[in-house]
Formats: C-alpha cells, sequence, structure tokens
C-alpha cells in the first residue's frame, strides 16, 4: 500500500518516517519547498530524538520520498494523511482551519484514483463531515474518476518520544463511516494492532472529541496541581509531596501532576481555547467555560516566577518588576516548552524569560535544543552556548525547563560561577537543601517563599 502524508512539520515528518519504517512506501508532501530539500537529502528540521536515524535511513532505501506536488500524490497514493497545522487563529481563540480545508481541498481536485483521505490534524468537532461534504462537492464539480472517502484518525503523540508514541501507539482511534475506510485503516496499523495495541472505531465526531478530550484533561490535571502550588505558596505544605499523595491513589494517577510553570507548546494551549471556541459556536457557552480558568492558572504560574525573581532580587520585597529588575543579570536555563524537544511554540520558559527582559534584566539564555528557534522569535536575548556561560556573573539562575543537564547541575560547581548565589526551580527538580548548603537561596514554584538573609552569600 502506497502512503502519503501531506504537511511534513513534527506530526507528519514522524508519521512519514514511522510508516516507512513499518514497511510502507510513503511520499511526504508540504508546502514550504525548503522543508521538503532539507527532508529529501535526509535532513530534520527540529529536534526529535530517534526520528533523525529513521529519516535517513528510509531516504537512503528509497521508500521515503518528499514532494511539493499534489498530482504526484494525487495520482500515487492509495491512503493520504493529512496532518497539517490547526493553530490558533490570530486574536481569536478558535482554531485557523485553513490549512486543513486548503489541503484537503488540493486532494479532492488532484486524487485521479480510489483512495482514503485520513485526517490526523486536531480539529473542532464537525470537521469531517463538513470535509466530507466538501470532497464530495469538489470532485463531482471536477468529474474526476475513482472514489474518494473520508476518515478521521486523531494523533497522541507527544514530542520527546514521536517515534515510540507512533510505532507503539498506546491506543488507536479511528473515526470511519465505512466498513471499507475501517479495513484499510487496519491494514495500515496492522503492526501495531499486532503488538496488542487497543482499536477504537466509532464515528467521525466521537473521533474529533477523543482527541480534544484528552488534551483538556491533560491540562487540567497541571493545572490542577498548579492551582494548588497557589495555596502552598501561601499557607506552606509541598507541592511534590502533595501529588505523591494524591497520585498513590489509581484513580489519579501521578502522571501529569509535576506542579511548575505550566504547560505550553504547539498544542495544549490552543487545543484548550478551540475546544471551548467550538462549544460556543455550538450554543453550550458554559459546558467549557471552566477552560477558561484552566488556562487562566496556567499563565499565572508565569506571572509567579516573575515575581519570585523580583522577590529574591530585592530581598524579599515585591515592587512592580519594571521598577525592580534592570541592570540585574538572569541566567535562564531552558527556553523549550519541554525537554528532549527543540520547540519553543507558546513555551512558559521563554515567556518568562521575555518577561524578565521587558522588566529590565539582562536574560542570558542558554537551551540545549532551543536557542536558534528561540532566537527567531526573541532575538534581544542573550543566547549564550552553555550552562556555565548562562549562569556565570549572574544575580539569580531560573530553571524553566527540566532538561537533564538542567536536572543534575552540581551547585558547588555552578556557585563560585556566580555573582550572588540564588535559584529558582519552575520545575520542581532540583533538591533544595545541596543548594542552600552551599549558601545559594532556593526558591520554588508550589513552596512558600523565605527570603533569609544570613543564607545570602553575596561575594
Ligand atoms: N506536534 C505534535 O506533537 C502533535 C500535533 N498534533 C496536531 O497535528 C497538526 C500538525 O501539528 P504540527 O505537526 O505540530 O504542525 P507544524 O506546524 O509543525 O506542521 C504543519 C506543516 O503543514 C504544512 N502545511 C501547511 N499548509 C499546507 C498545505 N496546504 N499542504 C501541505 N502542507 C501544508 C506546513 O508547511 C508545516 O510544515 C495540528 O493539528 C496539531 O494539533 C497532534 C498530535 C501531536
Ligand atoms: O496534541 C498534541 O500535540 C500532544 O500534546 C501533548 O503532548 P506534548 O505537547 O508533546 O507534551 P506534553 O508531554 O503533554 O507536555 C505539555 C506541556 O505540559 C507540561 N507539563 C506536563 C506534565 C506535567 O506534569 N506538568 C507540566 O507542566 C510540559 O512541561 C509541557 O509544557 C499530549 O501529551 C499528547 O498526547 C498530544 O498528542
Amino acid at each position: 500500500m502506497r502512503l502519503s502524508v501531506i504537511g511534513t512539520g513534527y506530526l507528519g515528518a514522524t508519521h512519514a518516517a514511522c510508516m516507512a519504517e513499518l514497511g510502507f512506501e510513503v511520499l511526504g508532501l508540504d508546502v514550504d519547498p525548503a522543508k521538503i530539500d532539507a527532508l529529501s537529502r535526509g535532513e530534520l528540521p527540529f529536534h526529535e530524538p530517534g526520528l533523525s536515524e529513521l529519516l535517513v535511513k528510509h531516504v537512503q532505501s528509497g521508500r521515503l520520498r518528499f514532494t511539493t506536488s499534489y498530482q504526484e500524490v494525487g495520482d500515487w497514493a492509495d491512503v493520504h494523511f493529512v496532518g497539517v497545522g490547526t493553530p490558533q487563529k490570530a486574536g481569536e481563540s478558535a482554531a485557523d482551519m485553513r490549512y486543513v480545508d486548503a489541503a484537503v481541498t488540493s486532494l479532492a481536485q488532484h486524487i485521479t484514483r480510489d483512495a482514503l483521505i485520513v485526517g490526523k490534524s486536531t480539529v473542532p468537532v464537525g470537521t469531517a463531515t463538513r470535509l466530507a461534504g466538501l470532497i464530495q462537492a469538489t470532485r463531482a464539480e471536477l468529474e474526476l474518476p475513482g472514489e474518494v472517502e473520508l476518515a478521521w484518525n486523531p494523533e497522541f503523540l507527544r514530542e520527546g518520544f514521536a517515534v515510540k508514541d507512533t510505532l507503539h501507539p498506546d491506543r488507536l482511534v479511528v473515526g470511519v463511516d465505512s466498513e471499507h475506510a475501517e479495513q484499510v485503516l487496519r491494514q495500515v496499523y496492522a503492526a501495531p494492532l499486532a503488538e496488542g495495541a487497543p482499536w477504537i472505531s466509532t464515528d467521525f465526531e466521537t473521533a474529533e472529541l477523543v482527541k480534544v478530550a484528552a488534551n483538556a484533561f491533560l491540562a487540567t490535571k497541571i493545572s490542577f496541581i498548579n492551582a494548588f502550588s497557589e495555596i502552598t505558596e501561601t499557607v506552606g505544605g509541598d507541592i511534590t509531596t502533595l501529588a505523591d499523595a494524591i497520585g498513590h491513589d489509581p484513580r489519579i494517577g501521578r502522571r501529569f501532576l509535576n506542579a511548575g510553570v505550566g504547560f505550553g507548546g504547539g498544542c495544549l494551549p490552543k487545543d484548550i481555547r478551540a475546544l471551548q471556541a467550538r462549544v460556543s459556536e455550538l450554543g453550550l457557552d458554559r459546558t467549557m467555560a471552566f477552560l477558561n480558568d484552566i488556562d487562566d492558572i496556567n499563565l499565572r504560574r508565569r506571572d509567579r516566577v516573575v515575581d519570585l525573581a523580583v522577590q529574591v532580587l530585592n530581598e524579599g520585597a515585591v515592587e512592580a518588576p519594571s521598577t525592580v529588575l534592570p541592570g540585574q543579570k538572569i541566567a535562564v536555563l531552558g527556553v523549550t516548552f519541554k525537554p528532549d524537544s527543540d520547540d519553543v511554540r507558546d513555551s512558559p520558559a521563554l515567556d518568562v524569560a521575555n518577561r524578565l527582559f521587558t522588566a529590565g534584566a539582562d536574560v542570558a539564555v542558554y537551551d540545549p535544543q532551543g536557542n536558534r528557534n528561540a532566537a527567531g522569535r526573541f532575538p534581544r536575548l542573550d543566547y549564550v552556548g552553555s550552562l556555565e556561560a548562562a549562569v556565570t556573573g549572574a544575580d539569580l539562575a531560573i530553571l524553566l525547563t527540566e532538561w537533564d543537564e538542567f536536572k543534575q547541575m552540581d551547585p558547588a560547581q555552578i556557585a563560585p560561577l556566580m555573582k550572588h548565589r540564588a535559584i529558582i526551580d519552575g520545575r520542581n527538580v532540583l533538591d533544595a537543601k545541596a543548594w542552600t548548603d552551599v549558601g545559594f537561596t532556593h526558591a520554588a514554584l508550589g513552596h512558600r517563599f523565605k527570603l533569609s538573609i544570613d543564607e545570602e552569600t553575596a561575594e
């Protein structure tokens, strides 16, 4: 079976290379010629563990090719996966559907044989039904040969684990409206099915909603624990112990209860906003209103980091950041939205770095993979090539993305490099005692901050 993958970003490039790994001939298509040139040379335009190796392997074997031509994919493939972006519309909460609509329209205009179009992008409920109508109308008007069906097969991969999640998914969900479409998808996913991956075959609406329900639930879990952080920061208590304790209850589970600077990335934030916008459009204004609070709690974490920086740098005094940060050197450790990724889309870490800069601080940024993308968004920050370069001469270091390199920092080695020994743990991954033992002022999200002047060892 020949597969095409339309849109070769994070999702599409991963899906294309993994489908080649499963033994299929694959043709990836994108409207960005530079991306297609790079992928055709076996160069991955972003960082994703294990993906580069698969790309090189299958470009070399000839099983994986790339094109910008819809005519080529329309003549060639049996199954077309659509993985183009569905970003938040500028100035609105809703998803911008123009890329999905354009991709599906182009396919409908260029397919010249029997084929199945399979949507993988995350979309508002009702999209598949609308697109099925669009496909049939377009093809009838052009009197094109071949039967073209549509299915929706949402994707649950996580960045940083994209290859594993695609080759060994924890479930496969397909929204279909014919037995034939389901059988084709069962053939595509024969390998993970043979490994026992649960297969959920359902209607279009359920498939679309499963995806946004999953992301809304994950976002809710994170903001739930971060809301408790606001309480422990006020009254005292240990947010990590609290998460561990409730997480032992299997009905709750410990995963996604890591308190910190909150969720970001190209999906969770925009997906909860798009869900809310869609249900409001359906007249259900109150139904997902709680997601406003989930979003607000998440964004307040970023304010909290800036407030903490002000407190730490001003010996406990809380004032407006714009009046207190000028001239202070702050080392920002991590700018990607999560470790093992170079993705800075809606990254809480990068947002905080920029806010500190706006408040007048001299911000030195180091991220093992994210500096280049971050510099594309906020070129005025000072990007440096190592952890040591970032902390040297700094008044304060702030850990915002929990890369292993940061989790494994030795406070005794960092201490002599800094001008003042002060650290904020924005992800709750550092051992507070190890830092205070060598004279650091240590503050962490989810913990009450009390500055002890005695502990400050300004040099
Ligand atoms: N990134 C992730 O980890 C996951 C993403 N998703 C969903 O997958 C979709 C894609 O997300 P990403 O891959 O992150 O986006 P992305 O922005 O990395 O990639 C989208 C790609 O589509 C291309 N494109 C735009 N219009 C096109 C057209 N008309 N024809 C062909 N290509 C076109 C763009 O040039 C770009 O390369 C979104 O709906 C997202 O919510 C779902 C699960 C995981
Ligand atoms: O739709 C998508 O694109 C994907 O979105 C998320 O995957 P991803 O964005 O790659 O990253 P996550 O691991 O979910 O982390 C999202 C954000 O939440 C934060 N997070 C996560 C877990 C936690 O306990 N605390 C926390 O703050 C992370 O730092 C990160 O900023 C989902 O986990 C995937 O299942 C989904 O396919």
